[in-house]
């Protein structure tokens, strides 16, 4: 596996060994000594999810609060998305900085994405597998989020207006500044 930092601290893009033959291919999806040793992290993941979108679903932007903050390990098991995270840690020198990143099942790469962080996605191609272990459980009362179309984040989703699928629930997030203010 390769082991990348990306720009936001803590946020590293996995590059997992995959290994093909005539029958197809085969890679390990998660090795708990691997992730150790190459991101100098220990965590126990807990849950494991995942969701199934149409295209120009977007998810987002979520993340849990205190306690039941969760990290996330994500991977595109079919399809394609563009993944969204938000530095939302006050301290971190990458505050409210925004990276974004194509994952699918042709590439294989997985993100990982510590707490604290708010964490979207748009589904690019139709019926996308996404697949995500978590190191907390879920905790629907510590649920937050802020906006999909934030003005102040103004993240480009790559979905025309008239294609996007947003749940009457992500509509209804508040702005960064709202947030921010609460
Ligand atoms: C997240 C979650 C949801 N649920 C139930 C609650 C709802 O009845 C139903 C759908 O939940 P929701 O609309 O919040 O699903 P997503 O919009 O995919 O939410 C996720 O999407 C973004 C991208 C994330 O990063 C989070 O993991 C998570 O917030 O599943 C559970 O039972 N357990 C869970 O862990």
């Amino acid at each position: 596996m390769i082991c990348k930092q990306t720009p936001l601290n803590d946020c590293f893009i996995i590059e997992p060994k995959v290994f093909e033959d005539e029958r197809g291919s085969f890679f390990e999806t998660f090795n708990s000594k691997d992730f150790k040793k190459n991101t100098g992290l220990n965590i126990v993941f807990v849950q494991d999810n995942q969701s199934i979108s149409h295209y120009g679903t977007i998810r987002g932007l979520h993340f849990q609060e205190g306690e039941f903050a969760q990290a996330k390990l994500i991977r595109v098991a079919k399809g394609e998305v563009l993944d969204v995270v938000v530095d939302m840690r006050p301290n971190s020198s990458t505050y409210l900085k925004q990276f974004s990143y194509l994952l699918s099942g042709e590439n294989n790469h997985q993100l990982f994405v510590p707490r604290g962080f708010a964490h979207g996605f748009t589904s690019l191609s139709n019926e996308v597998v996404f697949d995500y272990k978590c190191d907390n459980f879920y905790n629907k009362a510590s649920e937050s989020g802020i906006v999909f179309n934030d003005k102040a984040l103004n993240i480009d989703w790559k979905i025309p207006k008239d294609d996007q699928i947003v749940s009457e629930k992500d509509q209804n997030l508040p702005s960064l500044d709202a947030y921010l203010k609460l």
